[in-house]
């Protein structure tokens, strides 16, 4: 059976050296709490990080650890100090992590850490070069391993990648700022399959990859040069069944076995039955909004002092990324706030906030979730935040308050909660005060809802989605492939060819014989084309057709002297060789003024685009514009023409990058049949990129040979991959 393998920095266990004892505990954060959950109901390996630092252990130390991971499935990638500082802390969590949690002002540009990031991904690549046995898929995840996908694919092609980002993915505009932004998305595309949490993370990395890189991108799917990468969304669920079925059993115990957080919080409802417990339950993290959100409460307090006496703040703050300045300055921030508050607000029996800085075992979490009126999650950014959705998991009878900020991955699947701003104090200070007094009815007519959605959604099914895309992607790999010629059936072609004695060669030019240029006046022929068409057609049995939507013009002027038969303009003129120019049927220009106007107002709205006029045709061009911006802009334009084509009999033609308007009827398709009823051979080639090409693929008899230049879509018979491996396809049929 096939294995695969999960990558994180994290494993779901860490592990704690004390004297000769191995401690091995969950790992906190809500990559490790939901994948753990995945892994084990998977044939799967989990590569990672244990938490210790490597040069601290000795050999037998590193065995035990190695030993104690094994257990659990998991094999250990060594991080020395250095790497942890330059790596861990360094590049991933003071660049990465506040950049991409739009903390621009923490960010650190360092080249040390940069290098740091880059080897230790490559170290994690060596590790799993060193289990690859038996494996087909590997799911790598988050910020810490974006260049690992890039690095596995160049080593191990055939191996299906997907990758996951558990944070968010910023606009653009934030994006950019970093130095290694081209390498940290090359990176990422080295995988098959890229997954987010929300759609807004997707786009944002879609708009990236487009302004970046400038590849093209179709609805989700990303065209590089030689394969296709899928992108996206899938919002991460928990373990539902788990929460809430331990809430249950936790509420039958006997006074005996329930945990202390609960026996504490029941023994302080019974002298105060009025308390209303909000929760607070985070990483000790500037993204997840602590401050603001103890500020808020401080406000609550202060302009609802109604209140003051029926309300306690459980705060618990999970100790995260000790060793990062921002981390260390907070607690002491946080420690300042819960004091003054606790200070101004006490009276001798209460405190308004009961603070906690640790980390709690399972069961009481669970208690505090389940006991809790009300949870108050306010980051300022947030992947998803998994607590929002194990509060709601965790609620038996349907009564409870999630108050959600709008900042959280969560809060797109969780429009019934509380929705608030994490930075409006007063606006918080509301939703507290709707959430005491909302009537038990509603907050079980809301908890409804969410419990059916996290139910339904859960992390396995969360984890189902994205494998079974994963899968997908391979399969349709597998068919863009299909169509790749292969050197058997391009030696069985060229045969053909060769022992024939007639032969038309219809030629696509821009994409097909040449690259294409950002201004198509300098995409000219080289010599090595001129040599190459040539020495095709100087044999007799050939008959060389350029096919174009290029302007006539411009094809007299570097094909004129040419020998070769030229059609250009889709199909508007022909020029055969040593003949002049002539029109294929008649047609009428007289539209072309009306169309004119709409145009250059498209051009004078989208920076970087311009107007092409041919002939019988106009063309507008938005190769060099804003990519974004030149595909609205290209959706708005084509709606506007609809009324005006119809009427004038004209259509509209769309290429790679252009908008083309001519008369109707006129396409490759139909230029070629004419000249095939004049010219009947033997054998017909048909090679052509875009979608233009196709008119030209399915006209042409049945028999004929057709090629698609790319990956995308053809009706076409066979695909290369790129103008070289047209040249030297051509070459072969010089014969
Ligand atoms: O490994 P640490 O440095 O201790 O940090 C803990 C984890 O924090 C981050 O969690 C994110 O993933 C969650 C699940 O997808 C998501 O709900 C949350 O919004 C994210 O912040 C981080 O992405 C993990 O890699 C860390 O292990
Ligand atoms: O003492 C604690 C507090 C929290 N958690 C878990 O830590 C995860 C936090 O995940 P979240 O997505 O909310 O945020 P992250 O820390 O990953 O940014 C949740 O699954 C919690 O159950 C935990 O294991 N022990
Ligand atoms: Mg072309």
């Amino acid at each position: 059976m096939k294995r695969f393998l999960i990558i994180s920095n994290r494993l779901p266990v860490q592990i704690a050296i004390s004297d000769d004892n191995i401690d091995v505990t969950p790992s906190v954060g809500g990559l490790a709490t939901g994948m753990q959950s995945v892994s084990k109901s998977f044939k799967s390996s989990w590569i990672g990080w244990s938490g210790v630092e490597a040069q601290n252990l000795s050999s037998e130390q590193q065995k035990k650890v190695d030993n104690a991971l094994a257990k659990e499935n998991c094999i250990d990638v060594n991080l020395t100090e250095e790497e942890v500082e330059l790596y861990y802390e360094g590049f991933s969590n003071k660049t990465i992590w506040p950049l991409f949690h739009y903390f621009s002002q923490f960010v650190e540009y360092e080249e040390d850490q940069w290098q740091a990031y880059k080897a230790v991904n490559q170290k994690f690549a060596d590790v799993i070069a060193e289990n690859m046995e038996g494996v087909d898929k590997i799911w790598v995840h988050d910020y810490h391993l974006l260049l690992l996908p890039q690095m596995i694919k160049e080593r191990f092609p055939e191996v299906t990648i997907g990758f996951f980002l558990h944070i968010p993915f910023p606009s653009y505009e934030v994006f950019r700022i970093l130095p290694w932004r081209n390498e940290i998305i090359n990176g990422m595309l080295g995988a098959d399959l890229l997954g987010f949490h929300t759609f807004d993370y997707e786009r944002h990395f879609m708009s990236s990859v487009r302004r970046l890189l400038g590849y093209d991108i179709q609805i989700n799917e990303i065209s590089l040069p030689r394969r296709i990468v899928k992108v996206d969304n899938f919002p991460m669920g928990i373990d539902y069944d788990k929460f809430h079925d331990a809430a249950i059993a936790s509420q039958k115990k006997s006074v005996r076995d329930k945990s202390e957080v609960r026996k504490e919080l029941e023994r302080y409802y019974l002298l105060y039955p009025e308390t209303k417990f909000i929760l607070s339950i985070d990483r000790l993290d500037y993204s997840k909004g602590l401050i603001n959100r103890l500020e808020a409460f401080e406000y609550f307090l202060q302009e609802y002092p109604e209140y003051r006496d029926k309300v306690t703040l459980v705060l618990l703050a999970v100790p995260s990324r000790v060793g990062v300045e921002q981390y260390q300055q907070m607690k002491s921030e946080v420690d300042e706030i819960v004091g003054r508050v606790n200070g101004k607000y006490s009276s001798i029996n209460r405190m308004p906030i009961w603070y906690f800085y640790r980390s709690l075992p399972f069961q009481n979490l669970v208690d505090l979730y389940n006991y809790c009126e009300i949870a108050l999650i306010t980051p300022i950014r947030d992947g998803m935040n998994l607590v929002a959705k194990e509060f709601i998991a965790s609620k038996t009878d349907g009564r409870g308050v999630l108050i959600l900020s709008e900042m959280a991955g969560a809060s797109k699947e969780m429009s019934e909660a509380l929705i608030i701003n994490p930075n409006d104090k007063a606006q918080i200070a509301a939703a507290i005060q709707t959430a005491i007094e909302m009537p038990d009815e509603e907050q079980i007519e809301r908890n409804t809802i969410l419990q059916k959605r996290l139910k339904r959604y859960n992390v396995e099914k969360w984890a189902n989605d994205f494998l079974n895309s994963l899968e997908k992607v391979k399969m349709s790999e597998e068919i863009y492939l299909a169509k790749k010629l292969t050197k058997i059936a391009q030696k069985s072609l060229v045969k053909d060819i060769c022992g024939s004695d007639s032969r038309v060669f219809f030629l696509d030019y821009d994409g097909t014989l040449t690259g294409f240029k950002n201004n198509p006046g300098h995409a000219k022929p080289d010599e090595a084309l001129y040599d190459l068409l040539d020495e095709l057609d100087a044999n007799p049995k050939n008959k060389v057709v350029l096919i174009s939507g290029r302007d006539k013009d411009t094809f007299e002027k570097w094909f004129g002297h040419k020998p070769y038969t030229l059609i250009v303009e889709h199909g508007v003129w022909v020029r055969s060789p040593e003949k002049t120019w002539q029109m294929i049927e008649p047609l009428d220009d007289s539209w072309k003024e009306s169309i004119r106007s709409s145009l250059e107002f498209y051009v004078d709205r989208t920076p970087g685009s311009f107007i092409e006029e041919k002939n019988y045709s106009l063309v507008w061009h938005y190769r060099k514009s804003d990519p974004e911006l030149g595909v609205n802009r290209a959706i708005e334009l084509k709606d506007e023409l609809t009324s005006l084509v119809t009427n004038l009999n004209l259509e509209i033609l769309e290429g790679n990058k252009v908008i083309e308007i001519k008369n109707r009827g006129i396409n490759k398709g139909r230029a070629a049949q004419k000249l095939l009823h004049e010219f009947p051979a033997e054998k017909i080639v048909a090679i052509g990129d875009d979608w233009t090409d196709e008119f030209l693929f399915a006209e042409i008899p049945d028999s004929a040979i057709t090629i698609k230049v790319g990956l995308a879509k053809t009706i076409a018979k066979y695909k290369v991959e790129n103008v070289t491996e047209v040249r030297q396809l051509l070459k072969e049929f010089c014969c």
